[in-house]
């Protein structure tokens, strides 16, 4: 048999039917859903009278327009289109029978916490969502990616998707982080070094031993964002770690299904000979802590830098360049730390897990914020939950910080947490383009842990400055 590749062996396990021109139809083992891009598609079902396929492999939450201030289930607190597309997903999974988390729901939160969180998400799965960070669940060692509405009503009746294979890429982070460094900094990085499209065609597997070094959590975080370097997806062998992170979750294998599941499981991992068509190495000691200074997730410096002038571009990117500087407001050669910040947001399906809670409240543990507004946004009821019980809750309150409900805020302007015109962000989310947080909002991607040093200092600031 010829040597094979994670993504090939779980693409091989899921084709149903090939063909001539390689288009597959794939089997679909779970199909997440949002209500942003799935009311049409249960439309479509009812109008030709069709139910969905696997109800027991479908799981539905609202995320991306829920208010995260108390009182949120009243809908009035919601404006018209949001209350809109809440209620369609209420009444549509209600109607056909599929598991759902509504806002009054503890388990609720952003589909890509609350997946990986109830067991949904396992090893060697496939899973699809009408979201492009579905990437997050690669973390497990499953192909997971983003589908348009019209695939969602596709998965919904048939359970497969039709797929055309993509590359393989491999891109390996070797040896050991410094400190301050985190998976955040990492899948920065990796943009940086290989601009937004730099995946395009490809499934990135990352891998090496700053990858294994990782938390479960931090895996979650770079496969998150391989999306934003153009990858159809991103994914991370499964090791001891992801079983005991599995291991016991609501919806994961017990017994002899466990045992099962183990033995193909452990199979999960690219053959030492497998064919890369195409391989990245970045040196794990060579990562800074980052910040994006422009438009564009590609635009990261480390924390140390400046801001570049246009000229320091070539080709298309020097006008990009100075479209981006003028949207940020930002002049050539400023030191990045000097540049200062209004708001700092904490949370988002990138780093709105627990461990991204702590990492942040180790920075601001018995500090206090110096920005106009800080919030923490727990990425699910249950994330929240566990930092209350830990104290982190109570460490972001006296610091200053407005301690949230669950649910995309202000990674993206869908929902009441938005910035204002020129309003300046320190966030931990994973897009930046012109008003993504709000009109002419402008935002600076980072770890928790640096967003948390920007709220502490006013400024952009190197998290390895903050001394306790
Ligand atoms: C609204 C949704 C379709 C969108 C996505 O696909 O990613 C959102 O989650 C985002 O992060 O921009
Ligand atoms: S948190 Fe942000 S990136 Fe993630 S699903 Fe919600 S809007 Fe998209």
């Amino acid at each position: 048999m010829s040597p094979k590749t994670l993504y090939d062996k779980i693409w091989d396990a899921h084709v149903v039917h090939e063909a001539e021109d390689g288009t597959c139809l794939l089997y679909i083992d779970r199909h997440l859903v949002h209500e942003v891009t799935s009311p049409q598609a249960f439309e479509g079902l009812r109008m030709t009278g069709r139910k969905v396929r696997a109800p027991d492999k479908t799981i539905a939450v609202p995320d991306h327009n829920v208010p995260t201030t108390p009182g949120r289930e009243n809908p009035d607190q919601m404006p018209e289109e949001s209350r809109i597309q809440v209620a369609a997903l209420d009444q549509n999974a209600r109607d056909f029978g599929i598991h759902y988390y509504p806002v009054s729901d503890i388990r609720q939160g952003i589909v890509h916490i609350v997946g990986p969180e109830q067991g949904w998400t396992l090893p060697g799965m496939t899973v699809v969502c009408g979201d492009s960070h579905t990437a997050t669940h690669g973390a497990f060692g499953a192909l997971a990616h983003g589908i348009g509405t019209s695939e969602v009503e596709h998965v919904l009746a048939t359970q497969t998707l039709i797929q055309k294979k993509s590359k393989n890429m491999k891109v390996e982070i070797t040896g050991k982080l410094r400190p301050g460094v985190t998976a955040k900094d990492i899948t920065l990085s990796v943009i940086g070094a290989t601009g937004t499209a730099g995946g395009t065609g490809y499934v990135i597997e990352y891998c090496g031993e700053a990858i294994r070094d990782l938390s479960m959590e931090g895996r979650m975080t770079v496969c998150n964002m391989a999306i934003e370097g153009g990858a159809r997806a991103g994914l991370i062998a499964p090791d001891e770690k992801t079983f005991a992170y599995v291991n016991g979750r609501p919806h994961a294998p017990k017994g002899a299904q466990w045992e099962a599941a183990m033995t193909w499981w452990k199979t999960l991992r690219s053959d030492d000979d497998a064919h890369w068509d195409k391989v990245v190495t970045l040196k794990g000691e060579d990562i800074s802590p980052v910040v994006t200074w422009g438009t564009s997730p590609e635009d990261v410096l480390p924390i140390t830098g400046v801001v570049p002038a246009p000229e320091d571009f070539k080709g298309g990117k020097v006008e990009a360049a100075r479209r981006s500087l003028d949207y940020m407001g930002l002049t050539p050669g400023q030191k990045l730390t000097d540049i200062e910040i209004d708001t700092v947001f904490i949370g988002s399906c990138t780093n709105g897990r627990i461990e991204d809670l702590r990492a942040a409240a180790e920075i601001v543990k018995g500090k206090k914020i110096k920005v106009k507004r800080a919030m923490v946004v727990p990425g699910s009821g249950l994330v929240r939950a566990q930092a209350e019980e830990e104290g982190l809750a109570d460490i972001f309150k006296e610091a200053g910080f407005e301690w949230r409900l669950a649910g995309c805020s202000m990674c993206l302007a869908m929902n009441p947490d938005q910035l204002a015109p020129g309003e300046r962000c320190a966030a931990t989310s994973n897009r930046n383009f012109e008003g993504r947080q709000g009109y002419k909002g402008r935002t600076h991607l980072m770890s928790p842990a640096m967003a948390a040093a920007a709220a502490l200092t006013g400024h952009l600031t190197d998290v390895r400055r903050i001394t306790g």
